[in-house]
């Protein structure tokens, strides 16, 4: 039985008025997370601040997108699909241009207004299915299940547009416009391959869209899978022996 397997344990009867709630309450509260409309201390008012602290330990505090905690076990769960399902997933990761200026130049306030206005392009430019997250000061990561290879440079060069297109209010009157630069891979198909990995590649990728200038995406080329029909068929039964 593991440490999480709740069925063969009958649950302990808790008076939720004994416990220690009020850090966690004072920190939803800062937060500005909404707490549960049900009776206090009920069971599915306890629920619900369980669920709330779930959303604020996985959420960026300024963005409001993914954590990089978040993140890695997004993608940790889409190489174990891709291994399975076979479909083409690609990793973004996504570097504001000269940022360090933009935070010398107008302040760390106004830095922080750019980071917010490009977390909002890419949002609005990807899927609802894609994850977005924040995994550094100005760095983000977008993971993209089932997305064509042939669709891969077309988004990059969508989400580097529309961020260069943005005018950004950063004072009164003051507009800034910033660039990203992006990097890219697609994940290995029909086989089991390490997130870190994944990460590594398309960091690769990205580094070389910063040495040749920045404002621009570039991609890991695409190899076909070497992995036959046949084998596919045999790698899906393995791996779906494996989970029963
Ligand atoms: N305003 C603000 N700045 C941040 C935050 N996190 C990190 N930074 C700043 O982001 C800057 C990153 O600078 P660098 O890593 O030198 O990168 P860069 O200037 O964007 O240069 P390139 O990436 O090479 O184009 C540093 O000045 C950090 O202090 C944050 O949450 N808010």
């Amino acid at each position: 039985m593991s440490a999480l397997d709740t069925t063969s344990t009958p649950p302990l009867p808790i008076d939720a008025r004994s416990l220690q709630l009020e850090s966690a309450l004072q920190l939803l509260q800062q937060a500005g997370a909404l707490l549960p409309e049900a009776e206090p201390y009920s069971q599915v008012w306890l629920q619900g601040v369980l669920d709330a602290l779930c959303d604020l330990s996985s959420k960026d505090a300024l963005t409001g997108l993914s954590n990089r905690r978040s993140f890695e076990m997004a993608l940790a769960r889409e190489v174990d699909r891709v291994a399975r399902s076979g479909e083409p997933a690609l990793l973004l990761m996504l570097d504001i241009d000269h940022f360090k200026a933009v935070n010398d130049t107008y302040g760390h306030s106004a830095g922080d207004l750019v980071i917010q206005a490009v977390a909002r392009a890419i949002s609005q430019t990807v899927r609802p299915m894609d994850t977005v997250a924040r995994v550094g000061g100005e760095e983000f990561a977008i993971i993209l299940p089932n997305c064509p290879h042939s669709y891969g440079a077309t988004v990059a060069e969508r989400l580097r547009e529309r961020v260069a297109d943005q005018r950004l209010e950063v004072s009164p009157g003051q507009q800034l416009q910033v660039t990203v630069s992006l990097g890219g891979a697609f994940a290995p198909q029909w086989v089991r391959s390490s997130p870190l990995l994944w990460i590594e590649r398309a960091d690769r990728q990205l580094y070389r869209a910063k040495a040749e200038g920045r404002n621009r995406a570039c991609l890991e080329p695409h190899v076909d899978s070497l992995v036959s029909a046949e084998e596919r068929g045999m790698l899906f039964a393995v791996t779906q022996q494996d989970s029963e």
